[in-house]
């Protein structure tokens, strides 16, 4: 956690996080949050009602508030306490949604994997203002960082796809002609990983569906410097556990009308 006052200009602070060698705006920050606070939002999280996750053939997959309408538009309501603190007032000390429209999140969708699961290359798209901050808990995982080509997914094409076409649908081709990763990002749980600017527009990112991340070192990994533990890694693999990430947006479009039918508007 950064050190500097909290009047001090947030994105020097933020700067010292930053990714170096690799297109600019990615941020990486290590033990972000406790263990303790690591523990209270995996035992949240486990408590959610079950119809609460979206079962993906990737992975399990939980919207909050809520998910978004077909027109890509929030029905606004106010994110879950177990959500918000102490992570919200973190990102305001930082200044991580200091220029977002709403300035603070308004959305997050959390990822659960089981080992050998993970996410298609995508982009995270238009819905959101172009930030993206992710709290990781429990396993490790390689993010793999990739140019745009044609004919992008985007985020909620590549929850469809997995809802509807499963592992081994009809876009295999995509999936096994999946291009080299031109960065490698190691996500550490309690990690913050800041994905902003041309590393958002620009840049798509996945997963891969694997057991063990190997080829980690300081060459291969992006963000080696800036890891909390990197002797963890010495070795040069890491093997899955169950991972949970929580990537905090800020929805462009919102609609009062959620708050009205959640009674939590004001009247
Ligand atoms: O789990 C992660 O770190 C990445 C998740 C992701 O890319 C997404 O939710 O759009
Ligand atoms: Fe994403």
């Amino acid at each position: 956690m950064c050190s500097v006052p909290e009047t001090e200009r947030l994105s020097e602070c933020l700067n010292s996080f930053r990714i170096q060698g690799l297109l600019p705006n990615f941020y990486y920050i290590p033990d972000f949050i406790t263990a303790a606070e690591e523990d209270s939002l995996l035992r949240s999280h486990i408590q959610i009602p079950s119809n609460r996750w979206v079962s993906l053939s990737h992975r399990r997959l939980q919207a909050h508030p809520s998910t978004l309408t077909p027109k890509n538009t929030l029905l606004a309501s106010p994110l879950p306490t177990w959500l918000t603190a102490p992570i919200i007032p973190r990102f305001e000390r930082l200044g991580v949604f200091e220029d977002a429209p709403h300035r603070s999140p308004n959305h997050v969708l959390a990822n659960e994997y089981r080992p050998g699961e993970g996410i298609m290359p995508h982009e995270d798209g238009g819905a959101y203002y172009p930030i993206v901050a992710t709290v990781s808990l429990g396993g490790v995982a390689v993010l793999d960082v990739y140019e745009k080509v044609g004919g992008n997914d985007s985020r909620e094409e590549v929850d469809a796809e997995d809802r509807d076409v499963g592992t081994t649908g009809t876009d295999g081709e995509k999936r096994n002609g999946r291009p080299m990763p031109c960065a490698r990002i190691l996500q550490e749980p309690r990690s913050l990983l800041i994905t902003t600017g041309t590393a958002y527009t620009d840049l798509m990112h996945g997963i891969a569906e694997i057991d063990v991340d190997e080829n980690l070192d300081s060459k291969a990994i992006a963000n080696w410097g800036l890891l909390g533990d990197a002797a963890k890694f010495e070795s040069g693999s890491s093997r899955r556990d169950t991972r949970t990430s929580l990537t905090y947006r800020d929805v462009l479009k919102t609609s009062k009308v959620g708050s009205r039918i959640l009674g939590t508007g004001k009247k």
